[in-house]
């Protein structure tokens, strides 16, 4: 991955950068094993069928959730770590390989002096629809950090992939806050699929690869017709050319 791929898809010239074979396959392999029945996999807190583990930015809902997000951070970073051992986990091995090709450098994401967290780890089971949608930062995010960022990357890594199923669907177009919304309609969480036409384009990722795409930019997952779908998501805060790249998950 190089500063070029990341700025085509913060300019909007590339739909999503895709990186085959990120995660040896040895490192892969036992992951797998480790991760597919975890015991420390929960809900997330706006929508049980999701699960994941970690605690996720996007889940900070007020001063409680969000000093629970801050204080876990490193131990759940550290979690992650020691399920990918005696391998590198791919999160590290990611924000390694960021600090190298981007020229202001790469490291984790502070708010307000407090740390974040990076490397969540995400179940998507058989039959459960990511619906379209989009991520923003802003919407969890103190304003003051948020007026500095200038734009948002999502950065997912695969671990497992389910034969039928669990595509990735890009749409290639960006609503802005208030259009989302109205996209919205009454549900809480989503667009609905009628309610937008085809996605422009459709990856089938296979486990231990590494995409890379504009999340302000409509997106949707497939259902998984048979295996869990298990990801490690990471976001990326881009501030300018000239600025490092922030993490955090
Ligand atoms: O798991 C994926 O392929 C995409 C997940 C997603 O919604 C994102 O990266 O923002
Ligand atoms: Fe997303």
């Amino acid at each position: 991955m190089s500063q070029e791929d990341i700025l085509s898809v913060v300019e909007g010239t590339t739909l999503a950068v895709h990186v085959p074979g990120f995660v040896h396959p040895e490192a892969l392999a036992s992951a797998q094993r480790q991760l597919f029945d975890h015991p420390d996999r929960g809900s997330l807190s706006q929508a049980a069928e999701f699960k994941r583990i970690g605690f996720a930015y996007s889940e900070i809902s007020d001063g409680t959730s969000r000093d629970r997000y801050h204080a876990e951070a490193r131990t759940n970073i550290q979690r992650m770590r020691d399920l990918f051992a005696p391998y590198a986990s791919p999160s590290d091995v990611l924000r390694l390989l960021l600090e190298e090709t981007w020229a202001a450098g790469a490291g984790l994401m502070h708010v307000e002096g407090r740390k974040a967290f990076i490397g969540i780890c995400r179940y998507q089971d058989k039959n459960v629809d990511l619906n379209p949608h989009t991520d923003a930062l802003e919407r969890n995010l103190p304003a003051e950090h948020a007026r500095r960022l200038k734009a948002q990357l999502s950065v997912n890594i695969y671990i497992n992939i389910p034969r039928t199923g669990g595509e990735l669907e890009l749409w290639g177009t960006e609503p802005g806050e208030d259009a989302y919304h109205r996209l919205m309609g009454g549900r809480t969480w989503g667009i609905d699929r009628e309610t937008i036409g085809p996605p422009v384009e459709v990856v089938k990722p296979a486990p231990g690869d590494l995409l890379l795409l504009n999340p302000r930019q409509i997106h949707a997952v497939r259902p998984s017709g048979d295996e869990p779908r298990i990801t490690l998501g990471h976001f990326l805060g881009y501030y300018g050319t000239d600025r490092p790249l922030e993490l955090w998950s």
